[in-house]
């Protein structure tokens, strides 16, 4: 049913100027069968003419199977996935790798993050901070923050990062209070989508002039793109997205990993 557009027409199953591509020759073959990823071919098309029909991959569970195994996993961190598995709110290992490989291109030093749950994301940040390095680590579950100091302890980070217990808002608050305006490097921010837009407004008065501010969950499900969707959480995601696109203070590149995440630079 996920794969019936709603206005009925079966999205998968190809309309007559959808060609599927052939991989090979790297272009698209004249036969006419959709514009969905299969295992065997995992490029889809921008429908659009505008866009030249230009071709992308798309990730199909053996694609991504291989994507995953193409990620260097520190064992801690593997450790603590499998142990929390179950929750699937935290963000992928391709995604903890790419947050890592930011905050190595930066040199960051001084770090936040808003939405830690039992600590996935947070740790894969700490374990490639310098032993100088802070991550201030907000969240507002005592249980889960517990798990996350049990795996910083394990990992031998747990001097690098400063938990925050409460609610992120107050948190951040307190920081810009606090006098640390512009001195952090990074920022990930994972928590409640309706808040977004104000802990983002926060972030950026945290964050230095050249600093990084990533945001997960921005395609939410692709929940985004599809008009038919229109609860809360989507509404205030495709209006947080539509807002960061006219906004100038930052550069902007949204990148199609996981659930999505848009990556912020400070001007
Ligand atoms: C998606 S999870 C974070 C996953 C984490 N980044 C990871 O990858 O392991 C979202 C977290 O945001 C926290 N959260 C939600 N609303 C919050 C709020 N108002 N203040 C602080 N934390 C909040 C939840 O408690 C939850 O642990």
């Amino acid at each position: 049913d996920d794969l019936q557009h709603k206005s009925g027409r079966d999205v998968c199953s190809g309309g007559s100027d959808l060609r599927t591509p052939d991989i090979r020759l790297n272009r698209p073959t004249d036969s006419v069968v959709g514009n969905c990823p299969t295992e065997a071919s995992p490029l889809v098309m921008a429908d659009d003419e505008k866009y030249g029909n230009k071709m992308v991959i798309s990730l199909t569970p053996r694609l991504y199977d291989y994507v995953l195994n193409n990620v260097r996993e520190h064992e801690i961190l593997k450790q603590l996935r499998e142990e929390t598995a179950i929750s699937q709110i935290q963000v992928s290992p391709d995604q903890a790798q790419l947050l890592a490989m930011l905050v190595e291109i930066l040199g960051a030093k001084r770090c936040i993050e808003v939405g830690v749950y039992t600590g996935y994301s947070s740790l894969a940040v700490a374990l490639v901070l310098p032993e100088s390095g802070r991550l201030v680590a907000c969240d507002k579950d005592a249980n889960a923050l517990e798990v996350a100091k049990r795996y910083y302890e394990l990992a031998g980070v747990s001097h690098k990062v400063t938990v925050k217990h409460g609610l992120a808002a107050e948190s951040l608050m307190s920081m810009i209070q606090n006098g640390e305006e512009s001195s952090y490097d990074f920022a990930f921010l994972d928590a409640d989508k309706a808040m977004y837009q104000e802990y983002f407004e926060s972030l950026l008065r945290l964050v230095r002039v050249g600093g990084v501010i990533v945001i997960d969950n921005v395609l939410w499900h692709g929940w985004v793109a599809d008009s038919t969707v229109n609860d809360e959480r989507t509404i205030s995601l495709r209006n947080f997205n539509k807002k960061l696109m006219d906004d100038q203070r930052v550069s902007i590149s949204m990148v199609s990993i996981g659930d999505g995440m848009t990556i912020c630079r400070k001007r």
